[in-house]
């Protein structure tokens, strides 16, 4: 998987790159400014030749640094170019300096003020914002604020191309938190790996695009180096979902869902399919005794089994073939569902607790992580987040005022020590952790948006899915990691009108495309 890093892990690779002489830090500006370049034009090929016009924003950093490499490079093509500097040339770190020089050799550098992109008569054909990257530490303020607030204006009135070096300037690297304001632009590139702006929060809506490109610098390989990395969730290998040839159904395990009462068990049986779909050997619900002919009028390959209260599930769970379990989509939050999680949890099967289950202990969510282990999987939405952890949602919402800010990840991290479990933490970008310090985003974000999995039901569906894999072997991170992935891919593949029925039923076709 690839790293998500955050501006210190960048800026330690940049520095250890540094300090073992295989690069200087000029070297990397140059190499940076000219992949922008490279990126500029391969994502508009009409600019790659003919004389254009560009404004350069350079801000007071080495962000700024790569900005009058930009202006060099686009220079040397013929290009008509002028850079506005926010800062004084003086006070420039001393690469950013150098290029600086090297810039107002070749043409014009003036300072940035609230016109700096452009005149209505004077439109350039492409903006840069070079202004700030991983070290913004406090809210963009003055004319640089004006600036980028009018780049969406710049872009959608006056069809100029921007682009953003590294983060869009304002967004704050580690948390994708915007300080002061918001810039919106066509492209963004960045260097070596996708810094964790570029997934979480509203990313996709800064930026049309991310691409990233490689400086020459080495990727870490060693545990120790990697230790506190965030991983990007990516496809997963088939074999890792293909079920033995010689396998019975036994050892694809056999998922128990527990069912709400009567009028209430829809969201039960969509987890239950879901866990059957991603390959789950058998699939039970346990059903309380009234709603069993409801639940019986519904399905097929799934069984039942009544369950009337703690003491029935704790005898049942003697079979240990039932080796997975999901409590809460529909459950309700009585003393009666409450008894079911508490009498689960202790009998150390692998549990997914989601919807109800997580709600029903918001009056005291430290009784619930008494109870969590190592095998248990928390699958909480924004709203449920805020209930067990209250401190923490607060603290992600609260507007930044420095950067880096508390991030989804900070928090995600938090909350799975808490509990002392795994925590899936839904979103468009959906952070999961383990008690372990293990974190990885899936990103369901610019090419992978999938707006129509917020449908009533999805998240029942993806809370069998995880607990289907779970019976199937594997371990809560890894099935949390495929489980989202597949939850989005099924909507992509369906397309547009897509309803929580409809995620588990296109599990073949994208099987099948994974090569399984
Ligand atoms: N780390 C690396 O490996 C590389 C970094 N490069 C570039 O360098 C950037 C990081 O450079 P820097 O660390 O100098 O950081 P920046 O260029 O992002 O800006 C830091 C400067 O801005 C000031 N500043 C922060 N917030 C401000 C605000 N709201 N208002 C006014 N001033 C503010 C800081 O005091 C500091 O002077 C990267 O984003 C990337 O573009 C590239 O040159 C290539 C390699
Ligand atoms: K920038």
């Amino acid at each position: 998987m690839a790293e998500l890093l955050t501006g210190a892990q960048m800026r330690a690779i940049e520095r250890a790159a540094i300090a073992s002489g295989s690069v200087t830090g000029l070297d990397l500006m140059e190499r940076a400014g000219a992949a922008v370049v490279e990126a500029i034009f391969e994502e508009w090929p009409d600019l790659a030749s003919g004389d254009h016009t560009a404004s350069i924003l350079c801000g007071p950093g080495n962000n700024g640094g790569d900005g009058f490499v930009i202006a060099r490079h686009l220079h040397d093509r013929g290009w008509t170019v002028t850079a506005h500097l926010y800062g004084k040339a003086e006070k420039l770190p001393t690469d950013a300096r150098s290029n600086h020089d090297l810039w107002v050799a070749q043409g014009p550098c003036v300072p940035l003020t609230d016109r700096s992109a452009g005149s209505v008569k004077n439109m350039p054909d492409l903006v840069v914002d070079a202004i700030f990257g991983t070290g913004l530490t406090r809210p963009v303020e003055g004319d640089a604020e004006f600036v980028l607030g009018n780049l969406e204006t710049v872009r959608t009135d006056f069809g100029v191309r921007c682009v953003s070096v590294d983060v869009p300037s304002g967004i704050c690297s580690d948390s994708g938190k915007w300080l002061g304001c918001c810039p919106r632009v066509d492209l963004t590139v960045s260097f070596h790996s996708e810094k964790l702006a570029h997934r979480l929060e509203d990313a996709d809506t800064h930026s049309d695009k991310v691409v990233v490109k490689d400086i020459g610098l080495p990727h870490a390989e060693q545990s120790d180096e990697r230790a506190g990395y965030v991983w990007m969730v990516e496809p997963p290998a088939a074999r890792a979902l293909a079920k033995p040839t010689q396998g019975q159904k036994y050892s694809q395990g056999h998922a128990l869902i527990l069912s709400g009462g009567p009028g209430r068990t829809g969201a039960a049986r969509l987890t239950a399919r879901g866990a059957l779909r991603v390959g789950a050997g058998l699939v039970t619900l346990g059903v309380p005794s009234k709603a069993q002919a409801e639940v019986a009028s519904h399905i097929t390959a799934i069984m039942q089994v009544p369950i009337a209260n703690a003491e029935a599930l704790t005898e049942l769970l003697w079979d240990t073939r039932l080796n997975a379990l999901c409590l809460g989509p529909g459950l309700g939050i009585g003393d009666q569902a409450r008894g079911l999680v508490e009498a689960a949890l202790p009998l150390y099967r692998a549990t997914v607790l989601d919807a109800d289950a997580l709600s029903m202990f918001h009056k005291a969510p430290a009784d619930l992580f008494e109870l969590c282990h190592d095998r248990t999987v928390l699958t909480p939405h924004g709203g449920e987040f805020a209930r067990l952890f209250p401190d923490l949602a607060a603290k992600l919402a609260a507007e930044p005022t420095e950067g880096p800010a508390y991030s989804k990840v900070d928090a995600t991290r938090t909350a799975a020590q808490r509990a002392g479990c795994t925590v899936l933490f839904k979103g468009a970008a959906t952070v999961m952790a383990s008690a372990d310090g293990r974190c990885s985003v899936h990103s369901a974000q610019y090419e992978r948006a999938a707006p129509w999995l917020a449908t009533a039901g999805s998240g029942d569906v993806l809370a069998g899915v995880i607990t289907g894999l779970l019976a199937r072997d594997m371990g809560p991170m890894q099935a949390c990691e495929i489980a989202t992935w597949l939850h989005t891919e099924c909507a992509l593949a369906f397309g547009p009108a897509l309803v929580a029925e409809d995620i588990p039923e296109q599990m073949p076709d994208v099987f099948r495309a994974l090569g399984v």
